[in-house]
């Protein structure tokens, strides 16, 4: 199984993750748990130079092109090998963020985003994906609670662009109900992770 975890920023993605992960290594369970972009040296150091705030110059489509490479190297090092091993490989984000983020946020349009992620994927699409529903403004009021927060390149966008990744994902969501599990991150952190911790459980062993 590929799960991919999706929402806003400060939706609690990260916290309720790591939660989920100790409790399946708790049970011996064989699951990957990994991030976009990110998760191996490659797609890292292609995180460093989107993410860095010094780069406000950067072009949208650049950006869209950087996230689909970083995309790429990280499913071939790790989450294919992981699957071909049959493990259950759990990635905080993936492709709908591109469609979110750069498709709506950035106006670059669903299906050109979704062709150029296509090639980098050559169609992979996760089997299953949990979003984490919460108001673009209460995600950011989290966020900016924690001062040791670094603030990238893309939190510190203006709300205007956060509210459009949000419209944006419920186009996502409209676009692949088979795929996408809304759960509601606007509640105590305990009763997500038993949400996920659920949805999971439940996938993983069908
Ligand atoms: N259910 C919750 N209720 C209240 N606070 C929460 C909840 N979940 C997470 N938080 C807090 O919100 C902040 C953001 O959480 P987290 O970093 O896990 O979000 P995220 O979705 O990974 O964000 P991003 O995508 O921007 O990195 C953290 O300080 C976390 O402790
Ligand atoms: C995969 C992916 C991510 N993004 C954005 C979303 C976030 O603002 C950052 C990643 O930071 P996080 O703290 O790890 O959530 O990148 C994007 O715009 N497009 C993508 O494809």
């Amino acid at each position: 199984m590929f799960i991919t975890i999706e929402g806003p920023e400060g939706a609690g993605k990260t916290t309720v993750v790591q939660q989920v992960k100790e409790k399946l290594e708790a049970e011996g369970l064989a699951f990957v748990f990994t991030r976009e972009p990110g998760g191996i040296r490659i797609a890292e150091k292609i995180r460093e130079v989107i993410l860095d705030p010094e780069h406000k110059e950067m072009d949208g489509r650049t950006e869209a092109i950087l996230y689909a490479a970083a995309r790429r190297q990280h499913l071939v090092e790790k989450v294919y090998p992981a699957l071909r091993e049959g493990k259950t490989v759990i990635c905080d984000r993936f492709i709908d963020s591109s469609l979110a983020y750069q498709g709506y946020g950035r106006g670059l349009g669903l299906e050109e985003v979704l062709t150029l992620n296509s090639f980098a994927t050559e169609g992979k699409m996760p089997d299953v994906t949990i979003f984490f529903d919460i108001e673009p403004e209460k995600g950011l009021a989290r966020i900016q609670q924690h001062e040791d927060r670094e603030f990238n390149r893309l939190d510190q966008e203006k709300l205007e662009f956060h509210k459009k990744v949000y419209e944006g994902y419920q186009q996502v969501i409209d676009r692949f109900p088979d795929r996408i599990i809304v759960i509601d991150a606007d509640r105590p952190i305990e009763v997500v992770v038993k949400d996920v911790y659920d949805v999971i459980k439940s996938r993983s062993y069908l």
